[in-house]
């Protein structure tokens, strides 16, 4: 039987550790702040962004939550960045994807001063990360870090393989996983043969936002997949291709009328060691690592 990693144990623990750097830092008269901006109306946000600004409140940060209409323009997102950069009780500043078309999420990301960018995903940040230097990793791939190592499972020399390359999850995973001495291997869209290169993973990391992509033929027996797919499926025929006869799947799908699956097909992970489930994985660990980044911005920015 595969063993799963459980995100709200692991992401507890990490909680336990900010709140004690809390309590320092409130013994020194500092309170870290974040700033989460969420603009418009985009359901699959508002469950991480609730998620995220209660986190902070429980941990005693300085937490704002800020909702621009739908409609802002990007200057007017610029000028509120400004003054959050300008802001001395503000250490953390996220801006919840996606943004509306007419908000150039680029422009508005590079203008995130880069002590303040807790999400880590401006150059400035991506820079020094793969330099080696000391940077605010992106929350995602930190976190999929931190559940291999506090799971005890051994990254150096390992032949990890991580599918997806985006700016945000795949490419800073695949550094992260360099930096901890993996044998790192990057699959995307172009790649040929994908479950050829895969069944070499001893760690699996699925990050390309298709429901169930990774197969049970994929992967190597024994291997540690770590699903980073949020997917919600909506339909009968979609359910049934991955939950059909799973009694607290078709609890929630009868109770909500969608439940989420991530890029790993649930048959796949009988075929592994262990593995983190969707939902109570990796995006637990997320929000977890955006407190733990926004206390280390605060000790960094403040010169603590
Ligand atoms: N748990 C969490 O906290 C978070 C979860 N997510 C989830 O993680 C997933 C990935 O997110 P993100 O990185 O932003 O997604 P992107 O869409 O930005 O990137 C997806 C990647 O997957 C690759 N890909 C797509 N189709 C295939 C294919 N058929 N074969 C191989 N590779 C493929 C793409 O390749 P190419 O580059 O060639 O197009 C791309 O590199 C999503 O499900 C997202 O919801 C994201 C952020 C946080
Ligand atoms: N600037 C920015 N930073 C981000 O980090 C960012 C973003 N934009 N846009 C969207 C993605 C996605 N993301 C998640 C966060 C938490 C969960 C999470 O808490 N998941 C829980 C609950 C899921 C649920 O029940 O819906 C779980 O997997 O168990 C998931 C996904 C952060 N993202
Ligand atoms: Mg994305």
């Amino acid at each position: 039987m595969p063993k799963v990693l459980d995100g709200a144990t692991i992401a507890a623990e990490i909680k336990q550790d900010v709140a004690e750097e809390v309590k320092a830092l409130a013994a020194r008269g500092v309170k870290p702040g974040l700033a989460v901006v969420q603009v418009g109306h985009v359901p699959a946000s508002e469950i991480y962004v609730r998620n995220k600004v209660q986190t902070s409140k429980e941990l005693g940060f300085l937490s704002e939550h800020i909702t621009p209409a739908e409609t802002v323009t990007t200057e007017e997102m610029l000028a509120l960045i400004a003054t959050l950069n300008a802001r001395e009780d503000i250490d953390g500043i996220l801006v919840q994807l996606p943004l509306p078309k007419q908000v150039d999420a680029k422009v508005l990301l590079d203008a995130i001063a880069p002590e303040k960018d807790v999400d880590g995903f401006h150059p400035v940040n991506a820079g020094r990360l793969q330099a080696g230097r000391q940077a605010l990793a992106p929350c995602t791939p930190a976190g999929v870090i931190e559940i291999l190592k506090r799971s005890g499972i051994p990254i150096s020399g390992a032949n990890a393989v991580v599918v997806g390359r985006s700016d945000i999850v795949g490419k800073p995973a695949a550094m992260l996983l360099l930096h901890e001495n993996a044998t790192v291997t990057i699959c995307h869209s172009k790649t040929r043969d994908l479950g050829a290169v895969t069944r070499q993973a001893d760690i699996l990391v699925a990050a390309i936002g298709r429901p169930g992509f990774i197969t049970p033929d994929m992967v190597k027996p024994g291997a540690t997949i770590i699903d980073v797919g949020i997917n919600r499926i909506d339909t009968r025929e979609e359910f049934d291709k991955f939950f059909k006869g799973n009694d607290k799947r078709e609890a929630a799908f009868a109770k909500r009328g969608s439940v989420l699956v991530g890029d790993v097909h649930p048959a796949a992970f009988e075929v592994s060691g262990a593995y983190t489930p969707v939902p109570g994985g990796v995006g637990l660990l997320t929000i977890a690592m955006l407190m733990a980044n926004t206390v280390r911005a605060a000790k960094i920015r403040r010169g603590m």
